[in-house]
């Protein structure tokens, strides 16, 4: 049995990718590195390059490795910032490229998969920490895409019993702790990965989106998540749907919020280096807070986060990027 990971050259799906293979899973992986790295893929898995909305080539993946019992797929644009601007781009990749996916995994009757969706699609959350009960109103067409494509999941699952399990992921930062595998995007746009950028030097200085929020120190409020916990929650869940259990949506997070000034100051203590910014104004589709209560994933799935320390997060980003300061 082999697992198909799509968007496995991106920063969470190699990170997904390196803990099968330590499981000794067997491992196909399809992406078209429009911003993954094939250097982020392990030499053990075995790499298509291509769209996943390009049938032909998804059957031909398929076609050539009939051992694939279930999909685990990342392969989507994801900045809340860059949705706003262009949010046509987002229903195009996001939305109806889980279409074309579902469409050849019907044709060749694979049923499982899993999948990243966020936690921006609560939008504003009325109540902190959110559950998986909260409702979903996302505020920027991100969010909304990623809704669409676990509403798409629901009645697939209803139409031709493809199972799922979504994942709503909270803010995911880190690095592999031996410095091997990290985040490496062009242009970076997230907080932890630029506040390091600023500690190395690269960066004279962080641009602070906002100090007027409704929150303690006027900042916007986050909740990290490693993707080394992320890969194994992953792996429950295929197991969870081996198992014959019923398709869910669960939240991963560590049920603790940190404001952008308090990543700045953990980042300090953690580089030993100063770290100036800037407040500027808003980014627009940023809402106040988004803090994870994430114990459905521990009770259903039994999922231990083993980075659940905010400075250990941190550290094992900072000696990525000491080891790779220009990336893969
Ligand atoms: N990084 C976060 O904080 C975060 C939080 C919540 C959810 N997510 C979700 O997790 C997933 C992975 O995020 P990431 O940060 O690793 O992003 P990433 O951009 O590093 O990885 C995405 C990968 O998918 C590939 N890809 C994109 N579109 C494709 C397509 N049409 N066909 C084939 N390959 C394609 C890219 O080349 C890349 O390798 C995304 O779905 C994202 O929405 C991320
Ligand atoms: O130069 C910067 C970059 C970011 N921020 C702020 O930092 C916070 C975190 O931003 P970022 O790292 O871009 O992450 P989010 O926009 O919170 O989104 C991430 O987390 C979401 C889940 O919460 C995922 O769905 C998204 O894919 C993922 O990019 C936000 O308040 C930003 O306004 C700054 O102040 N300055």
């Amino acid at each position: 049995m082999a697992i198909l990971v799509v968007g496995g050259a991106g920063y969470i799906g190699s990170h997904m990718v390196d803990y099968l293979i330590s499981q000794q899973q067997e491992v196909i992986v399809v992406d078209n590195l429009s911003t993954g790295h094939q250097a982020a893929i392990s030499k053990e898995a075995r790499f298509y390059q291509g769209d996943l909305a390009d049938q032909p080539f998804m059957r031909r993946v398929f076609k050539e490795n009939p051992t694939i019992t279930a999909v685990i797929h990342f392969a989507a644009y994801s900045l809340v910032g860059e949705s706003m601007q262009n949010p046509l781009k987002y229903f195009d990749n996001n939305t109806s490229g889980l279409i074309k996916l579902l469409e050849v995994m019907h044709e060749f009757s694979i049923r499982k998969i899993i999948f990243s969706s966020t936690a921006a699609v609560y939008g504003i959350p009325k109540v902190l920490p959110i559950t998986e009960k909260a409702a979903t109103e996302p505020i920027n067409p991100y969010g909304e895409s990623k809704l669409m494509m676990e509403k798409i999941m629901f009645w697939a699952q209803k139409a031709y019993g493809i199972e799922y399990v979504a994942f709503r992921y909270f803010n995911v930062a880190g690095a592999k702790p031996d410095g091997s595998l990290g985040e490496d995007h062009h242009p970076e746009t997230h907080l932890v990965p630029l506040v390091l950028q600023v500690a190395l030097g690269q960066r004279k200085e962080l641009a602070l989106y906002g100090d007027d929020y409704q929150t303690a120190d006027g900042t916007n409020v986050r909740d990290y998540v490693h993707p080394f916990d992320l890969a194994q929650a992953h792996l429950l869940a295929v197991e969870y749907l081996q198992a014959g259990n019923q398709s869910t949506v669960f939240n991963l997070g560590s049920a603790t919020g940190f404001s952008n000034l308090e990543i700045i100051k953990t980042a300090q203590k953690v580089t030993g280096q100063e770290i100036p910014y800037v407040v500027a104004p808003r980014r627009p589709g940023d809402p106040d807070s988004l803090v994870a209560n994430a114990r459905k994933a521990r009770d259903v799935l039994g999922w231990e986060p083993e980075f659940d320390n905010l400075e250990t997060i941190i550290a094992t980003a900072w000696n990525w990027h000491q080891k790779h300061p220009n990336g893969y």
